[in-house]
């Protein structure tokens, strides 16, 4: 059953558009991630869910209800839970006056809350006594304590250093899980969405380009867009003849091309999967970078320098040849 839906959604401000002719659907108990760059619409279509926008065209259905559209539900009719990347707490609250905040102090759940975020020892703490990760630990309490069906993170992590934000990521979405709730997190980051998602959709200037799910966003996306939105990706023009595609890289087998390779169009080749092998090219290591577990490199091939990466501890080559492992092909109409 779909939890959330956008049909067709529209959202501007004054003139302009800012979301455009979204369709989404989000399975109860799904984690689904907006992935876009800067200005995308991503925190648009989160504020609109939570009742902070209103949509221009088309409807947002949360529990099979219209929430907006013909109709419109006010922020607190909405079974949402949302955390945002400034914490957003009541600075005079305590702790456990802010989780309790509109639900009633002696909630059960506030002790229970306070315990799963590791806290209850830190009830009567101000936000300001609080590291970052804790208060955002604070402000995921405050939205569960609502009970919500829905949750929307808009980059709840950002502001903490990496560490604690692959920690704090784990742990959120491991309680998240738990709970089946379902849950839409907007984030520029394609490791994180990989990290957690089950269902990515790349935006880009309002638009849907590609739901799915991360290895196929990875490894086929239908643009060029979600080609680089999700990882460095070497794109190469190419076009297919005689049971071979042509590129600047020579000929790569037809197996080895996902998608329907035919005509003209474009080579998405991930760095992993430029292979620099044993045998005589024409091949130049332009600049190297030591990664720890892999090497990353820039090489001078057919007139272009391409991203290959390798791991640290495969010997290198001396005599260098290209092979490409892995491609997909983009249709030359939908990769422009
Ligand atoms: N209150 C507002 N008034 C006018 N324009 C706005 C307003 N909020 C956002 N916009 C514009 O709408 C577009 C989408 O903004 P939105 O905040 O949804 O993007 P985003 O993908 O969440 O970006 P970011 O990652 O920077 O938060 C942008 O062009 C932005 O400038």
């Amino acid at each position: 059953m779909a939890q959330v839906e956008l049909e067709d959604v529209q959202i501007a401000y004054e003139d302009h558009i800012a979301v455009d002719g979204v369709s989404l659907s989000l399975e109860v108990g799904e984690v689904h991630v907006l992935l876009g760059q800067s200005g995308s619409g991503k925190s648009t279509i989160l504020r609109a869910l939570a009742g902070f926008e209103r949509v221009r065209k088309g409807e947002l259905r949360i529990g099979g209800r219209t929430v907006d559209g013909d109709v419109f539900a006010a922020p607190e009719d909405r079974p949402v839970g949302l955390v945002f990347q400034d914490y957003a707490l009541f600075p005079h609250m305590s702790v456990g006056q802010n989780v309790a905040f509109g639900v009633g102090r002696g909630a059960p759940i506030i002790d229970e809350l306070l315990e799963l975020i590791g806290l209850a020892h830190r009830r009567d703490a101000m936000p300001g006594e609080l590291s970052g990760g804790e208060q955002q630990r604070v402000a995921l309490a405050r939205a569960l304590a609502r009970e919500p069906e829905v949750l929307l993170f808009d980059e709840p992590f950002s502001n903490l250093d990496p560490e604690l934000r692959a920690d704090l990521r784990r742990q959120t979405f491991e309680l998240v899980r738990d709970r089946g709730l379902t849950t839409l997190l907007v984030t520029h980051s394609a490791e994180e969405a990989m990290d957690v998602a089950d269902r990515i959709s790349v935006l880009r200037s309002g638009k849907l380009l590609q739901t799915g799910m991360a290895r196929t966003l990875y490894q086929q996306p239908s643009t060029i867009e979600v080609a680089s939105g999700l990882g460095p990706a070497n794109v190469l023009e190419a076009e297919v003849s005689a049971g071979v595609v042509r590129c600047a890289l020579g000929e790569v087998e037809l197996g080895r091309v996902s998608g329907d390779p035919r005509g003209e169009g474009i080579l998405v080749i991930r760095p992993e999967d430029i292979v620099v092998a044993r045998g005589s090219g024409a091949v130049r290591i332009v600049r190297e970078r030591f990664l720890g577990d892999r090497v990353f490199r820039e090489i001078a091939v057919g007139g272009r320098v391409l991203m290959s990466s390798r791991p640290a501890w495969e010997p290198d080559a001396q005599d260098r040849a290209i092979q490409v492992r892995r491609a997909h092909w983009i249709p030359l109409n939908r990769g422009a």
